[in-house]
């Protein structure tokens, strides 16, 4: 069984207590009252800036194991957010990232920017969760559900106006991705089944992806050149994970990442 299959495993059952806990009908009424969602489309394809940055809240991994005690996501979202963040990524997968839809919550009520709710969604009551929750942003991993699931849950994410990142890694997920109609296409650099990072997997991939759709750069980076690579073979948007939750500086960091884009980019 691959590490994807085994995190998907632990998260249908997760899904099952929470979904015995709260129904279909009471989460959707919830979605029903949030204020509407914020366009991530638009934040991450504003022209008047360089590179977009997507700063994850990340408390730990299965490839690395903890990384960083947070004691607060809501102070670390906000230096995000002082940094230059265009969206912010809060991990709400508990069993082998640590998240939770209260580190969602708390971020939620400290930032004015687009939130992704980056989590392995698999059923429709995830993405009425996340936007219950205030999310305007879902992640749809291609390698993970076949395409009329993924086409179904895609057309649920549009209809409660919220945006899908949708995530590949091989040159087949690029095509299902963008003949679904995906807006928002990642290119993960970290594969799902093995965890092996190899980051000349964006420069073949990006190219494949058409004009109009918003290409993010996921996973990998350790530094400003890593940033500039990716910027330089064709990323709008770069979403970083541990090189900010380990940084002593994170809202320098995602400032600084965001120039060094810049002058590549525009
Ligand atoms: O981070 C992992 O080890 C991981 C393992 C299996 C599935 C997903 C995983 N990460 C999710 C992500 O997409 C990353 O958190 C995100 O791209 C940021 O990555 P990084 O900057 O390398 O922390």
């Amino acid at each position: 069984m691959s590490v994807l299959d085994d995190i998907i495993d632990g998260v249908r059952e997760d899904l099952t207590a929470r979904r015995s806990r709260v129904a279909l009908e009471e989460v959707r009424a919830l979605a029903e009252q949030a204020p509407a969602p914020r366009d991530a489309f638009a934040a991450l394809n504003a022209s008047n800036s360089g590179v977009r940055i997507i700063a994850e809240v990340k408390r730990k991994s299965p490839s690395k194991g903890s990384l960083s005690e947070i004691q607060d996501p809501a102070e670390l979202a906000a230096a995000y957010e002082r940094g230059g963040a265009a969206v912010v990524s809060v991990l709400t997968e508990e069993r082998r990232f640590g998240g939770s839809l209260a580190d969602l919550d708390a971020v939620r009520a400290s930032v004015n920017l687009p939130i992704l709710r980056k989590d392995f969604t698999v059923d429709e009551y995830q993405i009425w969760e996340a936007r219950a929750h205030g999310a305007d942003l879902i992640l749809l991993i291609v390698a993970a559900l076949p395409d009329e699931e993924l086409r179904a849950l895609l057309a649920l994410t549009h209809e409660l106006g919220m945006n899908a990142l949708v995530e590949t890694h091989t040159p087949e997920e690029v095509e299902r991705a963008v003949a679904l109609g995906g807006r928002i296409i990642g290119v993960n650099v970290r594969n799902l089944k093995t965890l092996d990072i190899d980051r000349s997997v964006f420069g073949t991939l990006a190219g494949l992806i058409p004009a109009g759709a918003v290409v993010v750069a996921e996973s990998g980076v350790r530094d400003i050149a890593d940033v500039e690579q990716f910027v330089a073979e064709g990323a709008h948007a770069v979403l970083v994970g541990e090189a900010l939750v380990r940084h002593e500086n994170p809202e320098a960091t995602v400032r600084t990442f965001t120039r060094a884009g810049s002058a590549l980019h525009n």
